[in-house]
């Protein structure tokens, strides 16, 4: 992408900086005066930014950051605060952002710093969070009077188990990076001050491999949350199956047997 379609893609957003490194689509969130709450705005146009990368050829994986300080400390309270409840359940608020975990290109979240409220839930609907050493995660919404809205109970629950994902949500404590990672929240922890840099590293691996792969790898480990075990492995099976018929495949195993490295088509 040329620096004055990169400045374009700015030009459109007030929230988020959108950028393309290689084959990978870079977002940060940008609203630093409010630690990344996420505002309607802010979220309309992540969803969008995304959407597009989702449908570019060029582009193989996202990653969606943040601040140092924030990657992003919840819905906007100063916005929420004053809905009624025919308000909220009229607009069916979040249910649309509910597009980020329908993505077909895998999504990584590099998150330094606050992760609260909607900010944990908008890195459990990436793929796989990297998080910086100062990461803090929580769902402290019951502070508020409300519960998480956007998926946390059923994310959370689902990557640390029943037991810390109550006593989070329920004392609204934060948990730190090496909570995280030891409770399966995040896949690794790195030094905050190269969280970016590493999750566009695995990015870019992610995006040098083969797209359909990743696209329907990314479909089937999701589906294990949908799916019992002998259905999922039989979903998983048809879908090895299914790859064969992709010039990737062929590639893929020709350059193995070649002692080479693949050259693929990413189609
Ligand atoms: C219905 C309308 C649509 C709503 C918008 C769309 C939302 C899309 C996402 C949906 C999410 C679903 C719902 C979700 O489950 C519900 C929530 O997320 S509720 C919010 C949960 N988060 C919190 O409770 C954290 C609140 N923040 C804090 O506790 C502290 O700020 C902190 C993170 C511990 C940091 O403390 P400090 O270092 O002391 O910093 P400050 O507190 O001074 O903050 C600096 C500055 O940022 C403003 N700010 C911080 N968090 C928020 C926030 N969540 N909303 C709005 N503004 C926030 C803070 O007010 C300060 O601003 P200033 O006062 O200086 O102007």
């Amino acid at each position: 992408m040329s620096i004055s379609e990169r400045e374009r893609m700015t030009e459109q957003y007030q929230n988020i900086v959108v950028e393309q490194r290689g084959r990978v689509g870079l977002v940060t969130l940008n609203r630093p005066s409010a630690l990344n709450a996420l505002n309607t705005a802010l979220m309309n146009e992540l969803v969008s930014a995304v959407r597009d990368m989702d449908t570019d050829p060029g582009i193989g994986a996202v990653v969606i950051t943040g601040s140092a300080k924030a990657f992003a400390a919840g819905a906007d309270i100063k916005e929420m605060s004053s809905k009624s409840y025919m308000e909220m359940y009229a607009a069916d608020w979040f249910r649309h952002w509910e597009d980020l975990t329908r993505l077909r290109i895998p999504v990584i979240a590099a998150v330094s710093g606050f992760a609260l409220g909607g900010g944990c839930e908008l890195a459990m609907m990436a793929d796989f969070i990297i998080a910086g050493d100062n990461a803090k995660f929580g769902q402290p919404e019951i502070n508020l009077g409300v519960i998480p809205g956007m998926g946390g109970s059923q994310r959370l629950t689902r990557a640390v188990g029943k037991a810390k994902a109550m006593d989070m949500i329920l004392t609204g404590r934060f948990m730190d990076a090496e909570e995280a990672e030891r409770s399966g929240l995040v896949s690794r922890v790195v030094p905050a001050a190269e969280v970016i840099e590493e999750a566009l590293k695995a990015a870019e691996a992610i995006a040098s491999k083969s797209k359909p792969a990743a696209m329907v790898a990314k479909e089937v480990v999701n589906a294990a949350f949908e799916m019992g075990l002998a259905q999922g492995v039989v979903f998983e099976r048809r879908v090895f199956h299914s790859l064969f018929a992709t010039e990737d495949q062929k590639e893929g195993m020709a350059a193995f047997s070649e002692k080479r490295q693949p050259e693929f088509k990413h189609r």
